[in-house]
Parts: structure tokens; sequence; C-alpha cells
């Protein structure tokens, strides 16, 4: 479990009652998803322990307590039962393209294109520079049309374009606002929603910041986390860790980790090797290839 604490902040939390009904809520969710009596214990006390070191309340350091508490719940399971876990939460079709053909241009970018992505899974695509990675997505997202072929895909979904959507002059809190409204959420939800996915990214913002005084790491983080707002079934995402640092990338995968656990397919743009452990399939696209425009599309296990 981690969460950033910010030197230059407020005064020291003092506990009271709202603390207690958080940490009640918390063992009542965390018990529901199935802890043990001493496994339960033994979280609350990590919490707590991290929350007091903080000088933080905890509702403000994590987020609501019941989606913290499957957030939780989802990690832990993915520490003891491993493969069987990614096996038994296999879930629904959530996208699905058959022989989808994209040009842009002169170019065939995709050509016969076929991919199915199910709850409970993370593909990872890799190919060269060019190849149609993030055209891929766009298709996927819906914003490029396809010249043959079918898309399908829940409409419950989240994108993380790799070209941020971040308007430079409103506020953090105010894209929480905005993309939660568009994505149906509750106004009063989407703030400490979003403040949640951002402590598990090891940043702890200030709502009122304007998004164009932040770093391009951690614009890249609120990109993230706008994505998963709405708790979508379906995350696309286009080279997530550009921009971040070592420990920021370590924290993004146990959360993509954890998505995967509590049942969202992810659809996860990619060139870095070491994310093939962790993922469950790889689909690469062939390069580039400007003589014969397209070769053939692997697909393997990871
Ligand atoms: N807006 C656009 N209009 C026309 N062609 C485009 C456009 N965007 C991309 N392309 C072309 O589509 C092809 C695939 O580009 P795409 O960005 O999907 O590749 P990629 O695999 O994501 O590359 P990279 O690894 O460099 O991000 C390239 O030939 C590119 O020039």
């Amino acid at each position: 479990m981690s969460a950033a604490t910010d030197s230059n902040s407020s005064p020291r939390h003092e506990p009271g009652p709202a603390d207690a009904a958080w940490y009640r809520s918390l063992n009542a969710e965390l018990a529901a998803q199935g802890l043990s009596p001493r496994e339960l214990q033994r979280v609350i006390a990590e919490t707590r322990a991290e929350a007091d070191s903080a000088g933080i309340a905890p509702a403000s350091l994590f987020g609501p307590a019941v989606l913290f508490a499957r957030e939780l719940a989802s990690a832990l399971k993915e520490d003891g039962t491993g493969s069987q876990a990614k096996e038994s939460t296999l879930g629904p079709v959530v996208l699905r393209l058959r022989d989808v053909t994209v040009r842009r241009g002169r170019r065939t970018v995709l050509s016969d294109f076929s991919l199915t992505v199910r709850r409970g899974e993370i593909v990872a695509v890799v190919g060269s520079n060019g190849a149609g990675k993030s055209t891929l997505l766009q298709v996927c997202a819906g914003l490029l049309r396809t010249n043959s072929g079918r898309m399908e895909r829940t409409e419950r979904f989240g994108y993380a374009p790799q070209l941020d959507a971040l308007a430079p002059l409103l506020t953090v809190d105010e894209h929480l606002r905005l993309f939660g409204a568009i994505d149906g959420a509750s106004q009063g939800r989407s703030v400490p929603t979003g403040h949640q996915i951002l402590h598990r990214l090891g940043w702890r913002p200030n709502g009122n910041q304007v998004t164009r005084t932040l770093s391009g790491g951690t614009q890249q983080k609120l990109n993230l986390a706008l994505a998963q707002l709405a708790s979508p079934e379906l995350l696309l995402l286009d080279e997530p860790y550009q921009g971040l640092d070592a420990l920021a990338y370590e924290d993004l995968r146990t959360l993509i980790s954890s998505w995967r656990n509590s049942g969202a397919g992810v659809l996860l743009v990619t060139h870095l090797l070491r994310d093939i452990d962790f993922v469950d399939r790889v689909v690469e696209l062939p390069a580039p290839d400007s003589s014969t425009g397209h070769s053939k599309t692997k697909e393997y296990a990871a």
C-alpha cells in the first residue's frame, strides 16, 4: 500500500467521528469482499498507520472507503492466487473487432485485423513506430471510422490517448468534474474518486492547481485518472507510461492489475518489454511496409 504525502501542506489532521465512520465502512466492505478476520485486521491497521503518519484524513488520502476496499481486495486476490484469479475472473467480451481495415491517406494501416478483449484480461498491443497502435485505439474509442470490417464495444469505456486530452487552463478538480459529468458520475463522487486514483499513482493533488502548471508526468497521471473515473468495463491506454518516473511506473502497473482483477478489460499500447510479463496476451502489429502495405498480425499468450 502506498500513498504520497506532501510536506508543504496544511496542518496535521486530528482524527474525529468522520474517520471512525470511514474505517467502519472500510471494515464492512473488506469483510463483504471475503477477507479473513486476520487479514482484515492487518489491512485496517496498515491503512490507519499510513493515514496517521501522513497526518491526513483517510477519506482525503484514500478516497471513498468502499472503492478503496474493493481495490485493496483485488490487489490481495492477485498476490494470493496469481494466474488462477485471472482465469476465474475472465468475463464477457467488451471489445470485438472483426476483419477491420483502416486506411490513412494512401496507406493501409490495419488490414483485416481481428481482436477480442474480455473483462478481466489485459491485452498488450506492440509494434514499431508507425505500425498503427494509436490508430487501433482511436478506432476502438470510436474516433476513427473503419474502411471495412466491424467494431463492437461496450458503452462503458475509458480512453487515455497518447497526446493528453487536458485543457491547459482548467484545474485538476474541474477536469474531474467535467469528465465525471460526461461519464455520468455524480459531481460529488468524481472528485474524491479521481483523487483516490491519483493517490494510488503517488500524487496527492491540489485540486485547484491549473493543469498547464503540472509537469508532463503529472499531467499523464491526471489523463489516466480521467479514463478510469467512471469505473469502465474497458480501458484503452495508449502508452500510459510516458513521462512517469520509476515509482509511478510501478504504481501504474499495480493499478492496471487491480483494474483487471476487479473485472475491467484493458487494451494497452506499450513499447516496454517489461510490460509483457504482467499482461495476458500480446498482439504484435507488423512493421509498416510502404511497398506492400501490410503483412500479418501476430498474437500470442504472454
Ligand atoms: N491524423 C493522421 N492523418 C493521416 N495519417 C495519420 C494520422 N495519424 C497517423 N497517421 C499515419 O498512420 C500510420 C500509423 O500511425 P500510428 O500513430 O497509429 O502508429 P503507432 O504505431 O501508434 O506509432 P508510434 O509508435 O510512433 O506512436 C502512420 O503511417 C502515420 O503516419
